[in-house]
């Protein structure tokens, strides 16, 4: 079970005044988490067996939650309607650091009960069962990094997102002594998701200033993709709490952005692996197909990889995030990196950074996988020494380019349907042409005077 409360626990909790609010949560089309807050003995009451409802615009709307137009599903002509939220009991879990409240994610479904197929969990849940056809399991685990800034949100917006003051000084990478100022704050937040349920490994200062990762036990994919999207959640309340502010953004600044390396690996029905075998580099036929069709999509799916404009500019030359189309084994220059072994052997696709939609990402790498697998494509060989001066193709350098070769994917429509697609695609769309309408800051520094 992935959340760490039975319904029995709940309503004893509740019977107990310890548990006063339930969150019946689910990842909107950013990958945000979002939904309502309702009374515990309600939950008990109502929410649990039917639902609830919410405005079906979620999934349509941009990050300032204008309604904006060219989405099949939700739109003013049909009249923006409701969607059920149907609970995942098995996510039940409290969340410790807000007080009396447990949570609970939902899958969205239309009146009818069926699936709303434009929604991360439904996409994901697509792919699952698709892999379940063939006897596999994913298991995946995300890697987030986040810079941590004095200024408390309410001020760094007020700012405009300017001169912010890092938690530290300087690169922490692997740090223990700068590091150790921010312990409060991340002990706050790893004690909290050990509390929700989670697996908590341990945390590690990063290169950028203030910048840390906290990482977590891998688990079955759906759970992970949960997990990481209550913890980006929940570490931003808990920052709040102790007067700070986070970014997962891709890129903050010029220095190194927040990557969000995705570890997956497939198992058989009975948890054994099917990664490791006797071929080259001591992989099985089947690991060879998936990476082989990870690394053939690589290109077309780098919009579910990478969403934002923002997304774009971490693919830089040097910086340890990947720019190039190649897999190598322990090679942080590649894109898709292989580590581990027997059990363990995975890839770490190093593509998503902070802003990704986990949902989506993990989507895209078993929709890849499962490419190569049913057309049985030979994997080419391992990339060696620096992958950005190898001369590979390149990932697309803008999120216009990414939209024009996921729409033009045949893979992503077979894989995915249309109405994903499109849905996606328009999300790009709205994205780009908002981007393009805004004058930036660097524009007028250049602008201004000297021009
Ligand atoms: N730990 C690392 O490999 C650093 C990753 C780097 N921050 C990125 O954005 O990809």
């Amino acid at each position: 079970m992935a959340g760490n409360l039975t319904t029995a626990d709940l309503d004893a909790a509740t019977e107990a005044g310890e548990i006063d609010t339930v969150v019946v949560a689910f990842p909107d089309a950013q990958g945000r988490l979002v939904g309502k807050r309702v009374a515990a003995r309600f939950w008990r009451d109502e929410v649990r067996g039917h639902g609830a409802e919410a405005c079906n615009y979620l999934l349509s709307v941009d990050v300032d939650l204008n309604t904006v137009d060219g989405y099949a599903m939700s739109s003013w002509d049909k009249g923006y309607g409701d969607m059920l939220l149907v609970p995942d009991l098995d996510t039940l879990r409290r969340i410790p650091w807000q007080p009396g409240t447990a949570l609970v994610f939902a899958d969205l479904a239309w009146e009818d009960r069926e699936r709303v197929v434009q929604s991360p969990r439904g996409i994901l849940n697509a792919q699952r069962e698709r892999l379940a056809e063939r006897g596999l399991t994913a298991y995946a685990g995300t890697e987030l990094e986040f810079i941590v800034f004095d200024d408390s949100f309410r001020d760094a917006w007020a700012k405009g997102y300017t001169g912010l003051t890092p938690s530290t000084d300087y690169n922490v990478d692997y740090n223990l002594l700068a590091t150790t100022r921010l312990e409060p704050l991340l002990r706050d937040i790893r004690l909290g998701m050990d509390g929700a349920g989670m697996y908590c490994e341990g945390v590690k200062g990063e290169c950028n200033f203030g910048q840390q990762e906290i990482a977590f036990r891998y688990a079955e994919a759906l759970e992970t993709a949960d997990n990481h999207t209550l913890y980006k959640n929940g570490a931003k309340e808990i920052a709040d709490r102790h007067g700070k502010s986070l970014t997962f953004m891709a890129k903050f600044n010029e220095r190194e952005g927040n990557s969000c390396h995705i570890h997956l690996s497939v198992r058989g029905d009975g948890g054994e692996a099917v990664m490791a075998g006797d071929g080259e580099h001591g992989f099985s036929p089947l690991m060879e197909h998936w990476i082989a069709g990870i690394l053939a999509t690589l290109r077309e799916f780098t919009l579910l990889y990478a969403p934002t404009i923002n997304s774009y500019k971490r693919y830089a030359k040097g910086s340890f995030a990947p720019t190039g189309v190649a897999w190598g084994v322990d090679n942080r220059t590649c894109a898709l990196r292989v580590v581990g072994h027997g059990s363990s052997l995975r890839v770490e696709n190093r593509v998503p950074g902070g802003d990704v939609n986990p949902y989506l990402a993990i989507s895209a790498i078993i929709a890849g996988g499962l490419h190569g697998i049913e057309n049985e494509l030979a994997l080419p060989a391992p990339l060696t020494g620096n992958a950005y001066a190898a001369g590979v193709d390149t990932l697309p350098t803008t999120l216009r380019e990414a939209a024009r070769l996921f729409s033009e994917s045949t893979i992503a429509r077979a894989a995915f349907g249309d109405d994903v697609v499109e849905h996606y695609l328009n999300q790009a769309r709205i994205e780009v042409e908002a981007y393009d309408a805004a004058v930036t800051d660097w524009e007028r520094v250049r602008g201004f005077e000297r021009l």
